[in-house]
């Protein structure tokens, strides 16, 4: 589905926010992508869909090779691409239906999309998708009038309507209590098997990606340093993530040194921290 190879990422400042980053997203799995702050997450993603150009590397999304589109094969390939943004980037004036419908404008002319007219199909598309987000009770609202968790539900529909091939899923719950960010996780995980399309998360709480990701990618400093299940990110996994290296075991006592942490391992959404899982 989504192949990645050996992408990078080089700002005009100079920083080098990707090394050669080579993953693969499959099927309807769910994938968390952790690291630390400045690890090149954010990059990644808004690299995958162009936000951001890559400096070199392929970008293969079912079959289509993104980084060779012009502007407009990028338009059309942009409709496979669902995002999902940290801050919602919804607009607030609009009502949640009209917010979901505006997913729907790459499929619609420009006439239409100018009017904000959508066909009937759209519009019953789209109280689908807000019943199962469980907003259908809410459609008219406007979106300034809902909380965080139910903005973040009205950012996933109107990435669901457009039908994409792949989420793309910028820290959904950063600004979001714990409860509502199990509940935001959990949805997504639930779009990603119902609709049979994969979703890539980036998250900051390692616990959120333990209890939901089918499987995790870990960044250090633009870098891939882990790949694998929840079940095989262990100690070791977490020091090469958050650390930047595999810390030696220098204790008497048999437990691995965490007293050099340059970055301790954010657990919660309350930022709570602590050396390990
Ligand atoms: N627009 C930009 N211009 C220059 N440098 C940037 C830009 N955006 C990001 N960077 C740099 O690229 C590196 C990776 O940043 P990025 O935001 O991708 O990391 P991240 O892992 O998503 O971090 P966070 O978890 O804090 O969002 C950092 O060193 C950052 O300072």
């Amino acid at each position: 589905m989504l192949h990645v190879t050996n992408l990078q990422k080089t700002y005009d400042t100079g920083d080098e926010a990707l090394r050669g980053v080579t993953t693969s997203v499959e099927g309807s799995e769910t994938v968390a992508m952790i690291g630390p702050s400045g690890a090149g997450k954010s990059t990644f993603i808004r690299c995958v869909n162009r936000l951001t150009e890559p400096s070199g590397g392929e970008i293969d999304l079912d079959g289509t090779e993104l980084t060779a589109l012009d502007d407009d094969d990028l338009r059309a390939a942009r409709r496979d691409i669902g995002m999902i943004f940290q801050e919602y980037n919804l607009i607030e004036r609009l009502t949640v239906m009209e917010n979901v419908l505006s997913g729907r404008l790459g499929y619609v002319s420009a006439w239409q999309a100018f009017r904000r007219s959508f066909p009937p199909a759209d519009i019953e598309r789209a109280y689908g998708i807000l019943e199962q987000v469980g907003l259908d009770e809410m459609a008219d609202k406007r979106v300034d009038e809902l909380s965080g968790g139910q903005r973040q539900r009205v950012g996933i529909a109107r990435a669901v309507i457009q039908e994409p091939k792949i989420l793309l899923v910028d820290e959904p719950t950063s600004s979001l209590d714990p409860e509502t960010s199990d509940t935001v996780m959990r949805l997504l995980t639930d779009i990603a098997a119902d609709r049979s399309i994969p979703v890539l998360i980036n998250i900051h709480e390692v616990n959120l990606a333990l209890e939901h990701a089918d499987r995790i990618v870990g960044l250090h400093d633009g870098e891939l340093v882990f790949e694998g299940t929840p079940d095989d990110l262990d100690e070791a996994a977490l020091d090469r993530v958050y650390r930047g290296a595999d810390i030696p075991d220098t204790t008497t006592d048999g437990e691995g040194s965490t007293e050099t942490d340059d970055q301790e391992v954010p657990l919660t959404t309350t930022g709570s921290t602590a050396g390990g899982v």
